[in-house]
Order: structure tokens, then C-alpha cells, then sequence
């Protein structure tokens, strides 16, 4: 199977921080991806070096075959590069569905009646098609995240990358979320999630990678990963010798 994307060596530094430290891993195309690690791991950062938001020290990122290290966030998303926030960002003053049109709009350069086609498609996939013309600011917490969704699979995306979507949900609304984000990863979209509900992650995802201060501590299946001691001692703070 070949690569959608590729870090290699990538690395980051604010000043004394650093929040990427020679970070080097692949994705295959149509793999769903769990990155796990505590809070400030630099996490949140790896997907911004992944989009172009941050500018790498260095190292380089392969992207659909791509150089795409000194491409701008924008030509990134264009190729097929998008993502979902921690924080859920939509323009809470216009419904679901002209949030939907804004991204399919100025991220795939959608037009028209196609536009306007993909938009009803995707929400009918994020299961918010019957909230399609109510004002975002309304929806609840659950309905929010979907939106997240919905927008960023509207940018028509080759790599989908999760931010903690499942964060703040109830036990059934995770259930319910967890569902739609395997028929997304089902059709062919390939996933990198960054999430702290590691049931929900386990639910979904190939292989799992683990990072702490920047550093890829543990990569592979995600049995083998959940028991391995390093992530036993230092994401889930069990002392692995007590
Ligand atoms: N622009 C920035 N300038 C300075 N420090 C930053 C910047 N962005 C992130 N950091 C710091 O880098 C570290 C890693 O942050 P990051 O948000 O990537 O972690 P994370 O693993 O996503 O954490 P969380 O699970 O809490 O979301 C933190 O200490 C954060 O304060």
C-alpha cells in the first residue's frame, strides 16, 4: 500500500519547548491513525506542521507524493489536507449549511449546484442533514463536533486529521460519533486522531503512535502499543515495576 503522508525528522522548537523532536512516521493511504500522549506533548503541534500553520526547523513532510514542507496552509488544504478542532470553530451566525458551502467553496473550489450536491452528501454522511438550516450557534455539543466534521470533509480531503473531537461527549454520544467516523474512514479517507477517550480511539484506529515532550515514544498495533511500559509509565502514569 503506498504512502499518503510522510514525517521525516520533523522537528520544532519554541524556544526552550521543544514540541516536535525528530518526529518520523508514515500513513498509509486508507489507514485511520491514533496519536495518544499527554497534555502538552505536542500533539495539537504535529497537526500543525502537518497543515502549514507551523513552519517546521526541520525535517520534511511528504504529503500525496509531495515535498509539501514549504507549501502555505491553504495549498495544503487544496491538495487534500484538513483537519477538525480541539475547540470547535464554526461561524456560529450562519446555519450548518452555508458553513458546509464555505469550506466546500473556498477549500475544494467547489461551484454552484455540484457545491451546493457535495454539501448535502456530506451532511447526510455527518448525520446533520436534518439540521442543515439551523443557525450553528443552536446546535448542541454533539451536533457541533458533526459540524466539525462536515466542514472538513466538505474541503473533499484525502487525509482527514481529528483533533480530540470525541472530548466532552457522553458515553452514548461518543457511541453515536465513533459510528460515523468509521463509515467516513469505511469510504476510503485516510485518519490521523489525536484523542484522550483511548476507547473511542481503539474503536477506530490501525496503529497508534504515542508522543511525550515532541518525542515518538512508541509506534505500532494498538495492543501491542497499550501494553507496552513506556506507555504504561509515562501516558498512563502507572508505575509499570509496582
Ligand atoms: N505558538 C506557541 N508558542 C509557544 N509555545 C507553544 C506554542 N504552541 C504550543 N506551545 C507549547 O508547546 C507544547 C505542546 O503544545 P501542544 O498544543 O502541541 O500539545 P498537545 O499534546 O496537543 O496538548 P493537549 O493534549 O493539552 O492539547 C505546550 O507546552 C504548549 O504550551
Amino acid at each position: 500500500m503506498t504512502e499518503i503522508l510522510k514525517l521525516h525528522n520533523l522537528g520544532k522548537s519554541f524556544g526552550a519547548i521543544t514540541v516536535a523532536n525528530e518526529l518520523s512516521f508514515g500513513l498509509k493511504q486508507g489507514e485511520a491513525l491514533g496519536v495518544l500522549g499527554p497534555n502538552g506533548a505536542g500533539k495539537t503541534s504535529m497537526f500543525n506542521l502537518i497543515t502549514g500553520t507551523l513552519k517546521a526547523d526541520k525535517g520534511t513532510v511528504t504529503f500525496d507524493g509531495k515535498d509539501v514542507t514549504r507549501m502555505s496552509a491553504a495549498d495544503r488544504c487544496r491538495a487534500g489536507i484538513a483537519r477538525s478542532f480541539q475547540v470547535p470553530q464554526p461561524f456560529v451566525g450562519m446555519t450548518v449549511f452555508e458553513n458546509a458551502m464555505v469550506a466546500a467553496t473556498q477549500a475544494a473550489d467547489m461551484k454552484g449546484s455540484a457545491a451546493k450536491q457535495h454539501c448535502l452528501e456530506v451532511l447526510e454522511q455527518t448525520e446533520l442533514l436534518h439540521r442543515a438550516n439551523a443557525l450553528a450557534g443552536t446546535l448542541t455539543l454533539l451536533e457541533r463536533k458533526r459540524l466539525e466534521l462536515t466542514r472538513a470533509l466538505c474541503a473533499k480531503p484525502k487525509l482527514l486529521l481529528l483533533d480530540e473531537i470525541a472530548g466532552g461527549l457522553t458515553e452514548a454520544e461518543c457511541v453515536s460519533l465513533i459510528s460515523t467516523i468509521k463509515k467516513i474512514h469505511k469510504s476510503g479517507v485516510s485518519i490521523i486522531w489525536i484523542e484522550h477517550v483511548v476507547h473511542a480511539l481503539l474503536a477506530v484506529v490501525d496503529r497508534l503512535v504515542v508522543i511525550n515532550f515532541g518525542e515518538q515514544i512508541a509506534e505500532g498495533d494498538p495492543d501491542t502499543v497499550m501494553k507496552s511500559k513506556e506507555v504504561q509509565e509515562i501516558y498512563l502514569g502507572i508505575d509499570a515495576n509496582g
